[in-house]
């Protein structure tokens, strides 16, 4: 086999393991590019958080993905289907909650789900009221399930959405931003439905601007800023992708700069807010550090201190936390509440 071949299988395997796979995915509104160029990779089976503040793109990526925007260059497969062309295969295995569910408030839930199977052309009327009576039972609504949507709170109605979403076998569900406006509680039964879902085999794409919410359900994330992918892969990727950080606090700061300038380390005095918090004392600095992965050891560098007599009151070496990370990749703050 040629190596062009092997490449172009290598390639179209990596696809297939994807359930979400766009090329340079560009939309332009006018002059502005509300989604630049992005190369998202979904693997099968995820729970794959799309994070991102307000405005940065999320919405209207999902809109292309499902066909209800059209991209201005760049390509899009869902479950393995070229975006636009190959949706009408794509989207019976697709459930989506985008922008809040619509629902008739004067129908009872059950009644609601009825409706929207009744649309589906592939759906058999013969089984729709055992189909409605699973997702409402699979989002635990079975108690609410005669009483009128607008009596339903958010969380409810929330969750009446994804049974919707759920009312034929999906092998990808994409809800975005699912639990905005949701109280404590619709808050965590959302999170966990998401979690059964996808404990189901279900990929579930998630669009949050929550870092919290990510971090609590998600297996895999990808931060967008201003419309740019900055960063992508599991959590636990995103998170050893950080430069180690040494943190050491002393009363000898000029000495203790020079001894990590010899051992090839550039420190400096962390910012003011970061030093009171550390509570250094009269005459104390809180001194910080980059350390390469190939940099010394963290009890190679005490020693050496103390050796040049450095007196070391607290150090610490840790990789920055998953907030700090995307912090340093955006430039912004998350929401990390809830
Ligand atoms: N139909 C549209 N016409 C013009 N500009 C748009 C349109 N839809 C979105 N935009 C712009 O594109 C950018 C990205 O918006 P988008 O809604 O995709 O972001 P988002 O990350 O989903 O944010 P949010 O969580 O607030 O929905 C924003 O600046 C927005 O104003």
């Amino acid at each position: 086999m040629s190596e062009t071949a092997s490449l172009a299988d290598q390639a179209e395997t990596e696809t297939a393991d994807l359930a979400i796979a766009t090329t340079a995915l560009t939309k332009r509104f006018g002059h502005q590019l509300a989604v630049n160029g992005i190369d998202l990779a979904v693997p099968r089976g995820s729970v794959f958080g799309f994070l991102g503040p307000n405005g940065s793109g999320k919405t209207t990526t999902i809109r292309v993905l499902l066909g209800l925007a059209s991209a201005t260059s760049g390509t899009a497969r869902v479950l393995g289907h070229d975006v636009p062309s190959g949706l009408r295969d794509a989207l019976p295995r697709v459930g989506a909650l985008i922008e809040g569910p619509a629902f008739y408030p004067f129908l009872s839930g059950a009644d609601n789900l009825r409706r929207l199977d009744s649309a589906d052309a592939r759906a058999d009327p013969g089984t729709r009221d055992a189909r409605t009576a699973r997702a409402l039972e699979r989002v635990g609504l079975t108690h609410a399930a005669r009483k009128k949507a607008r009596a339903y709170s958010l969380g409810m109605k929330q969750r009446l959405g994804i049974a919707a979403a759920l009312l034929t076998p999906r092998d990808l569900l994409v809800l975005d931003e699912p639990t905005n406006g949701l109280d404590p509680q619709g808050t965590r039964e959302v999170r966990s439905l998401i979690r059964a879902v996808a404990g189901e085999g279900t990929t579930v794409f998630v669009s949050s601007h929550l870092l919290a919410e990510v971090e609590q359900i998600c297996t895999h994330a990808a931060v967008m800023h201003v419309g740019s992918l900055v960063a992508q892969g599991s959590l636990d990727e995103l998170r050893g992708s950080g430069e180690r950080v040494v943190r050491m606090l002393t009363p000898d700061g000029d000495r203790a700069v020079a001894e990590l300038a010899r051992l090839g380390l550039g420190a400096a005095e962390a910012d003011a807010a970061a030093a009171a918090a550390r509570r250094a004392g009269p005459g104390e600095v809180t001194l910080e550090a980059a350390l390469p992965d190939d940099g010394p050891a963290a009890e190679d560098l005490v020693a050496a201190l103390v050796t040049a007599g450095v007196r070391v009151r607290g150090f610490d070496v840790a990789r920055p936390s998953l907030e700090e990370r995307f912090v340093a990749l955006t430039g912004e703050g998350f929401d990390v509440a809830r």
